[in-house]
């Protein structure tokens, strides 16, 4: 084992001092300190060694020579934690990442919005429902989805329950991932469900039917077949409530260095990235890989300052900008900052985020994503990189492995009046199995032409 038990009070809670946005307002301060620190006792969730080998795969994201998946759930829920729901999301990144590889001919590192990602930041502290007020939900992590009163109080108590939940969900993946399931000669056995006989679910079956071709080409050539047997997958969420962040942070034996080991990767919001706050100074204290999300207002002379605080020693891997403009602003924004962080010499990796930018309300109230704004996101980021000779370095989405209609249009096309039919997410609207397919097929399509 390399990561201490102990966490560093004085290193991993220097962020105490500072404004921290979005933080629960817990009615028990008493009751918070009593489950800080039973998380302080808990084992971590990943290993130090496992991080530094992750910041090496985006090392090689960052310097073009690889591609990043990062998806799952907008927000997991507890009740969530089933066999079935996490194959799914799984299957679905499986898929997904065996057509990136093939199609685009890339190395693709998958990361899951999994196994952590139960915070939500909001836009407004509260939610009024025919006539009545209540705080915001805010992730299972925090409180309640039910509209009720009871429900929505902050409950230190749920913290314990995201660290075991998340436990579950690691311990899953990580038997799907090393235990055969996600073999590469069991690419057509991802396929066997309703998305099959979908638009992209068929295009697939052909790919599947190459890889199969090309697996047994190469098994006649003296090929391992044991190489194509287990994959290498991530775990990562928003590092949003920094009191289950801190209390997760240990010192890695080998190192004297903390890391918070809730997680291989962590990232910043858009809503908490102020650099005079607590979230940035609590990414710049451990040594994961650490994305920060930017939206359209961001400015070059911002990410410069992130570059500065955050990976000082110009560390390949070490940080990611996770683009998140909206299609209509894209292709506006994001020259200057690509032109001025590669000016500095920093090495980041580029990806893009093309659901949080792309966000409105239909008229049934449904909050909802259209499939085309998605993907003219993403086209705006590989025509920006193309135009500046950069690297795209991958795509960050919110995506489940069920037959959800909660974004419009995709191949197997869901309209605006279909959202009431499967609109089952907690918080924002994800793409289904189909249209996360559709989309990695058009993205492999867009990076093999760049
Ligand atoms: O997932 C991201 C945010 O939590 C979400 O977009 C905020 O949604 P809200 O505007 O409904 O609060
Ligand atoms: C809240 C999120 O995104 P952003 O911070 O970009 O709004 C998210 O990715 O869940």
């Amino acid at each position: 084992m390399t990561v201490n038990a102990k966490t560093s009070q004085s290193a991993g809670n220097t962020w105490r001092d500072l404004p921290a946005a979005q933080q629960p307002e817990y009615p028990d301060p008493e009751a918070l300190r009593a489950v800080i620190a039973d998380l302080e006792s808990y084992p971590p969730l990943v290993f130090a060694g496992e991080c530094d080998q992750l910041r090496a795969r985006m090392a090689a994201v960052a310097k073009g020579e690889a591609f990043l998946l990062q998806g799952g759930d907008c927000a997991e829920a507890f009740d969530g934690v089933s066999a079935d729901q996490i194959r799914n999301k799984l299957k679905t990144l499986l898929q997904m990442g065996a057509v990136l590889t093939y199609a685009a001919s890339v190395p693709v590192v998958k990361v899951g919005r999994i196994a952590g990602q139960y915070s939500k930041p909001r836009s407004k502290p509260t939610e009024t429902r025919d006539g009545v007020t209540l705080p915001v939900y805010r992730g299972d992590s925090v409180n309640g989805f039910d509209f009720t009163e009871a429900s929505r109080i902050p409950d230190p108590e749920r913290l314990k329950r995201m660290y075991h939940a998340s436990a579950s969900t690691l311990n899953l993946v990580r038997a799907f991932t090393t235990g055969g399931y996600a073999d590469l000669r069991q690419v057509h056995a991802w396929n066997q469900d309703f998305v099959r006989t979908s638009p992209s679910g068929q295009r697939y079956e052909q790919l599947a039917r190459e890889i199969d071709n090309a697996l047994n080409f190469m098994h006649a050539c003296g090929a391992d077949p044991e190489e194509f047997k287990t994959v290498e997958f991530y775990s990562s969420h928003e590092a949003l409530l920094l009191d289950y962040e801190s209390a997760l942070t240990r010192v890695d034996s080998r190192t004297g260095q903390l890391y918070d080991v809730s997680a291989h990767m962590v990232w910043i919001g858009e809503r908490t990235r102020q650099l005079d706050h607590a979230h940035i100074e609590f990414a710049s204290r451990i040594r994961n890989p650490i994305g920060i999300k930017l939206g359209p207002t961001t400015t070059a002379e911002e990410a410069l300052q992130y570059i500065e605080r955050l990976d000082p020693e110009r560390e390949p891997g070490r940080l990611t900008f996770i683009v998140r403009m909206g299609a209509d602003k894209i292709r506006d924004k994001l020259p200057d900052l690509v032109e001025k962080v590669t000016a500095s010499g920093a090495t980041v990796a580029w990806v893009t985020d093309p659901m949080h930018g792309n966000t409105f309300e239909a008229a049934s109230g449904h909050k909802t994503r259209r499939f085309d704004d998605v993907l003219d996101e993403v086209k705006g980021f590989f025509e920006v990189h193309k135009a500046l000779g950069t690297h795209p370095g991958g795509i960050h989405v919110e995506l489940t492995g069920d037959d959800v209609t909660e974004c419009v249009g995709g191949g197997d096309e869901i309209f605006v009046d279909d959202l009431h039919q499967r609109y089952e997410t907690a918080c924002d609207p994800r793409l289904n199995r189909s249209q996360s397919l559709d989309l990695a097929f058009l993205v492999a399509e867009m990076y093999r032409d760049q």
